[in-house]
């Protein structure tokens, strides 16, 4: 299939449209070599399509990405804006927007559909496909591409694909299996093979790895982000009016988010494996925030005034002699990875850090990583407005500054009331591994920041001082 002559024209398409696709990864600039690692024609009739995996080698090194291709004879106005280019049998559009394409994506979860090379598709037990819902992207700048069938489910197609289980199938699964309503039930999953070669710069052999997740859609749904924004723009435009005197306070949400946090966190260490960082383990992890910060010193020269303020938080860690509870996590847990339904909050994204590798996407943590990182959120909603709206050369800059930390710690205490209202552990209760992994994200936020937001670089960056001077 690989060598279908149409197919390879089509691939020819590739390397241009992809280094400007939000989800590619990789160096933009450069030369990208493409090359088909696995093809498997899903529609053989107008328009052809191609569910494609390819090898991109960019300037920093090589990813497998997934890239379904559909072929039309004719151009089509409404795929105007996924349209790779022509080739001699037609013209090329990313499959995933073309609703044709999808349908027949969706089709394979059918019991009776044709078994298809090297794609496996699994339905979880009881669960009723959409078949016939046709699918809408979502919008927005994400990683992967989600597909809504309907008001039914959501088809998160992976980019970026690596060999074994992606941790958002995985965790998923497990608290889909655990009864777990605080994420959106998996109702199936899509695996499949590639080849890898042997020079090194790909697995080797045939690996095998998850594509796509099927899960329940969460109609009524709110980001934890839109209502935590909403709340401080709230806040902000009535003058002289405290946190818990304005109409959208967000603190009840805050206690209620760290509930549903709590649970979820003791569900993961009811069902997953659960262990215990010992004292040479803290060194270890101490070991890898104090290399963490010292890459991330060397591309952003603004952190260095604060390095020596923000090791000491590691270096405690180092002076430890009790053990340390550890478990499965969220792993990339911020405002944009809750939503708001009429039933509570649901948790989305397991997938963990992208840039990390998976193994290290499914190591053992403690809680207290995400418990840190939703502190941090909870400091980037208050902050992002004051950045853009209120810089300091405003005369309202310090009021508002004031009343941003006030929104901060208002709602970071209700979260952690909340989160020790539901669990054993009260996140507060072990203030100095919590202020480490708030450090180690501050640090990576300000990687982060460097390279896909300038402008919002100051907001990690006031983190990192504040904790520079608290160690
Ligand atoms: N089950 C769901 N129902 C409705 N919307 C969802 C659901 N899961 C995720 N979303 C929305 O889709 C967005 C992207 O989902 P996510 O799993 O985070 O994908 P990505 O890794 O591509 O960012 C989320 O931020 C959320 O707004
Ligand atoms: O969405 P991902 O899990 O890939 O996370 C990446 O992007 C996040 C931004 O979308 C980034 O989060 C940072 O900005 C958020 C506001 O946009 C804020 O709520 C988070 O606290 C802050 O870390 C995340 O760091 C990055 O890994």
């Amino acid at each position: 299939m690989i060598g279908d002559q149409g197919l390879s024209e089509a691939v020819a398409l590739l390397p241009e449209w992809l280094r400007h696709q939000h989800w590619f990864t990789g160096a933009r600039t450069g030369t990208l070599d493409v090359r088909p690692v696995a093809a498997t024609l899903l529609h053989d009739a107008e328009p052809r399509v191609w569910h494609l995996l390819a090898e991109v080698t960019h300037d920093d090194g090589a990813d497998v990405y997934q890239v379904p291709l559909s072929i039309h004879a004719e151009r089509s106005d409404r795929l105007d804006h996924v349209h790779l280019g022509r080739t001699a049998e037609g013209h090329v559009y990313d499959a995933l927007h073309d609703k044709e394409a999808t349908a027949a994506l969706l089709a394979h979860f059918a019991d009776d559909a044709p078994a298809l090379d090297g794609l496996r598709f699994h339905v979880r037990p009881d669960v009723k496909v959409p078949f016939g819902d046709q699918s809408l992207v979502l919008p927005g700048d994400h990683h992967n591409t989600s597909l809504a069938y309907g008001d039914a489910a959501l088809l998160k197609v992976f980019r970026r694909v690596f060999p074994g289980l992606n941790p958002d199938v995985e965790l998923h699964e497990a608290l889909s299996d655990a009864g777990c309503t605080l994420v959106a039930p998996l109702l199936g999953w899509i695996d499949g093979d590639w080849t890898g070669d042997d020079d090194g710069a790909s697995p080797a052999g045939s690996p095998t790895g998850s594509l796509a997740m099927l899960r329940g859609y969460l109609t009524t749904a709110s980001d934890g982000w839109a209502l935590a924004t909403a709340s401080v723009r709230d806040l902000y435009a009535e003058g002289d009016l405290h946190a818990d005197e304005v109409g959208g306070d967000f603190a009840a949400e805050a206690y209620r988010l760290g509930m549903a946090t709590a649970r979820v966190h003791e569900t993961l260490a009811e069902v997953l494996p659960t262990g215990t960082m010992s004292p040479s383990d803290l060194q270890g992890l101490a070991d890898a925030m104090t290399g963490r910060l010292e890459r991330a010193v060397s591309l952003v020269p603004e952190l260095e005034p604060f390095a020596a303020g923000l090791r000491a938080h590691y270096d405690v860690l180092r002076t430890r002699t009790e053990p340390v509870p550890v478990q499965r996590i969220h792993g990339s847990y911020h405002l944009g990875q809750v939503l708001r339904t009429v039933l509570g909050w649901k948790l989305v994204d397991f997938e963990g850090e992208l840039m990390a590798p998976v193994a290290e996407r499914r190591a053992m943590h403690s809680p207290l990583r995400d418990i840190a990182q939703m502190l941090r959120s909870f400091d980037y909603a208050a902050l992002h407005l004051v950045v853009s709206d209120h810089p300091p050369e405003d005369p309202a800059h310090e009021q508002v500054l004031y009343r941003a930390q006030e929104w901060t710690e208002r709602n970071s205490e209700a979260f952690c009331n909340g989160y020790a209202s539901a669990a054993q552990l009260d996140p507060r209760g072990d203030l100095e591994l919590l202020a480490a992994y708030e450090t180690d994200t501050a640090v990576y936020e300000v990687v982060f920041e460097a390279r896909r937001r300038p402008s919002w670089l100051p907001i990690p960056l006031a983190a990192v001082e504040r904790l520079a001077q608290t160690s």
